[in-house]
């Protein structure tokens, strides 16, 4: 399961209305994308829906229960920021790896995560490459790659329309996210 439903979702830094009421379901399994020019909001509100914002009023639930005061560890969702937030020190490998051995998941199993995932998104020639050493492109791949290895129902993330020049779905189809899907189970957002 991974219904994602807000009922009257509001967001306000001071004055400034950022969210207007919302009443939003995603179901299990639906691919949702926010569009809209910058500023107006879209990253607040995946923030708000993980948990990394608090709501100005209004409620979220998953899977049909009240999840508005869960903190963000325990929804069940993992989110990929327009910053990829890399450790550059790190491999693309053990970058993709860190989450997986943090949740202290078998090293076998890590393997066959790290390779699935770096298959689907094209990353497999990287592997052992720094992020300094990729292009933009492969840094985004490598911050989906440390996001879908790890079992999460839904799959949050944040990125600019500037760098889709060509239209979004087939972009992120050939970013690698429909295939990506299988590497752990987790839905895509
Ligand atoms: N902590 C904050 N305090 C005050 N205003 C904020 C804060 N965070 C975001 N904002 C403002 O809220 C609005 C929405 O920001 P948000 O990051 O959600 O936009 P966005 O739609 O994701 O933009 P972009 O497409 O440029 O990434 C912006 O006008 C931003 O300046």
């Amino acid at each position: 399961m991974g219904q994602i439903k807000l009922n009257q979702v509001t967001k306000a830094y001071g004055d400034v209305e950022v969210i207007p009421p919302l009443d939003l379901t995603i179901e299990d399994g639906e691919f949702t994308v926010f569009v809209g020019p910058s500023g107006c909001g879209k990253s607040t509100l995946l923030r708000m829906i993980a948990g990394l914002e608090d709501l100005t009023s209004g409620k979220v639930a998953i899977d049909g229960a009240d999840a508005t005061n869960t903190p963000p560890a325990k929804r069940g969702l993992a989110m990929v920021f327009q910053s990829y937030a890399l450790y550059p020190h790190m491999s693309v490998r053990k970058n993709i790896a860190f989450p997986m051995k943090m949740a202290g998941i078998d090293p076998e199993e890590q393997n066959r995560r790290i390779e699935a995932a770096a298959k689907a998104l094209n990353l497999t020639d990287y592997i052992d490459r720094r992020p300094g050493q990729l292009s933009g492109g492969q840094r985004q791949r490598v911050a989906i790659g440390r996001a879908i290895v790890r079992s999460c129902e839904s799959l949050l993330r944040s990125c600019s329309m500037n760098r889709y020049p060509i239209s979004t779905p087939h972009c992120v189809s050939g970013c690698g996210w429909k295939s990506a899907k299988c590497t752990s189970g987790s839905r895509l957002r």
